[in-house]
């Protein structure tokens, strides 16, 4: 404020001005909401010019208070639009973000028109990770905004990374599946979205937006996608030993051993404990299938197919009928209203697949109804390839949680984390079993071995000896033989003698 102009002012004036533009700059400095900051600038300003005006003084065609004023009046302008300008952006992805529980990860409630319902999760380092094969996409001008920090591609970058849609990994009701190398040699999976896809574009959203943001060790990552061309595709990152009910029912000459199959158990309820209870609302899957795990290199098992899933909703809607025939819940099918505890029969079907190698399709429901009848049912209904190789009684135990699972009334079923549990109880005792037969056959192989040295130790000592004995049987023969030819020459010598005289 130059002082030239509050000369013209009378002390009571002066005063007031000076604290009317201190308020301006106070008021900037102090409020972090800017609405309410520009519109207690504009208050005051207005309130100002109006004392000014009253007090008559021509004050405005001074041009150093013309000038402060228009370049008040131009920042207020400039930075309401700005403001207005980043709203309007930011709405556009996200609207409202509400602090949810994530795995001790911060993450947020999406409550965006577009992914109604979403469950967001703050982007982990896994993202950070793969903003590497962003460069890719950058030298594409036309790419749109991406989904949820999701790295996009555009459809020539997916035509070179799969040859032209060379190798097929699997064919779902989503599209085709083939396997693909970025540049940066990472090998994925590129399901692309049949044209003629019952789920269709909203589908494909839901799956972006939601797989994009759930990231966990046991659920199939998604690593990128493609909306180009009329194209839809998903890249996820690729998993060797394809689908658990290819590796049960196929004709791989490799068998699970019963080890596998504990862990690949217990990786699933990992996976569905996050889903259930990681991410807040909880998300449902609702067509858990032995189609839908994959295996790893390792054999380990991630969730995958997110295509029906929905977050669960809190106000008793129900909605259409989504699943698998064989793996649906019985109590879904008559109430059409989704729930965790679906997802927990589904789970219960899946474990007495990964027990007996039965598909739901060929009557595993009568096999395990008949077998529940007897407390040891389940060793007739075994698959043929794990009897001798399995402890009877954790599959007796295994058995129970899946039955557990299977309950007629949803209440009763047991939640995901006391399924993860039980199983991870039945694993920790089947590895120190295992510690322990292997502990034994330690000892016994040491005691094998230490036998065997003895044995060559006395098979050495039996030589020695017998050396020995030759030896002393030799000497005693050279002593006899020279003392025979001693006796000899003896009783021969006087013959001798006396024929020569
Ligand atoms: N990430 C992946 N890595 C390796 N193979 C995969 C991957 N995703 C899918 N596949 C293969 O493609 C097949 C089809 O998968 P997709 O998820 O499209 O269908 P689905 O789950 O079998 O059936 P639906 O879509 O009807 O549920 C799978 O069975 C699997 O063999």
């Amino acid at each position: 404020m130059p002082i030239r102009v509050l000369l013209f002012f009378s002390k009571e004036q002066r005063r007031t001005t000076i604290s009317s533009l201190y308020t301006v700059q106070t008021c900037s400095c102090a409020h972090q909401n800017r609405r309410y900051r520009a519109k207690t600038s504009w208050s005051v300003l207005s309130r100002m010019l109006r004392e000014l005006k009253q007090l008559h003084l021509k004050m405005l065609i001074l041009p150093e208070f013309g000038i402060l004023i228009a370049s008040l009046v131009f920042f207020c302008l400039w930075w309401h639009i700005k403001r207005s300008h980043l709203q309007r952006c930011t709405s556009l992805n996200t609207v409202t973000h509400l602090p949810i529980r994530q795995n001790g990860l911060a993450a947020t409630i999406d409550s965006s028109a577009s992914f109604q319902n979403s469950v967001v999760v703050q982007q982990p380092e896994y993202v950070a990770k793969n903003t590497k094969l962003s460069w890719w996409s950058q030298n594409h001008k036309d790419t749109l905004p991406s989904v949820s920090g999701i790295p996009r591609y555009s459809y020539k970058d997916i035509q070179k990374a799969t040859e032209n849609f060379k190798t097929i990994l699997g064919q779902g009701s989503f599209g085709t599946v083939y396997k693909a190398t970025m540049p940066t040699s990472e090998v994925v999976a590129v399901k692309v979205l049949a044209s003629d896809s019952k789920h269709g574009e909203k589908e494909f959203q839901t799956e972006v937006s939601l797989l994009g943001r759930l990231h966990h060790r046991n659920l199939v990552n998604l690593v990128g996608y493609c909306v180009d061309k009329g194209q839809h595709m998903l890249i996820y990152e690729y998993m060797s030993n394809g689908s658990l009910e290819k590796v049960l029912y196929g004709e791989e000459l490799d068998t699970l051993s019963w080890d596998e199959r504990l862990q690949i158990a217990l990786d699933i309820s990992h996976g569905i404990e996050y889903l259930h209870e990681g991410a807040v609302p909880p998300v449902v899957h609702r067509d858990l299938k032995s189609a839908n795990i994959l295996l790893d290199h390792s054999m380990r098992a991630k969730v995958a197919d997110f295509g029906l899933s929905k977050v669960e909703l809190f106000d008793g809607r129900t909605s259409s009928l989504k699943g698998t025939y064989g793996y649906m819940d019985p109590a879904y099918i008559s109430t059409s209203k989704p729930t965790v505890k679906s997802d927990i029969y589904s789970f219960g079907v899946i474990i007495f697949e990964l027990m007996t190698a039965i598909h739901p399709h060929q009557n595993l429901m009568d096999y395990v109804n008949l077998a529940s009848m007897q407390a040891d049912g389940i060793d007739e209904i075994l698959d043929k390839r794990l009897v001798g190789k399995c402890n009877p009684a954790e599959a007796r135990e295994l058995a129970r949680v899946a039955y557990r699972c299977l309950r007629r009334s949803p209440r009763k079923r047991p939640t995901i984390a006391e399924v993860s549990q039980s199983i991870l109880k039945i694993k920790q005792r089947h590895l120190s079993r295992e510690e322990t037969v292997s502990f034994a056959g330690d000892d016994i192989t040491r005691m094998i071995s230490r036998i065997e040295d003895q044995q060559v130790e006395l098979s050495k000592m039996e030589v020695t000896v017998l050396k020995k004995h030759e030896k002393l049987i030799m000497e005693d023969r050279l002593v006899v033989s020279k003392a025979w030819q001693k006796l000899e020459w003896q009783t021969l010598r006087p013959f001798e003698e006396g024929s020569a005289a």
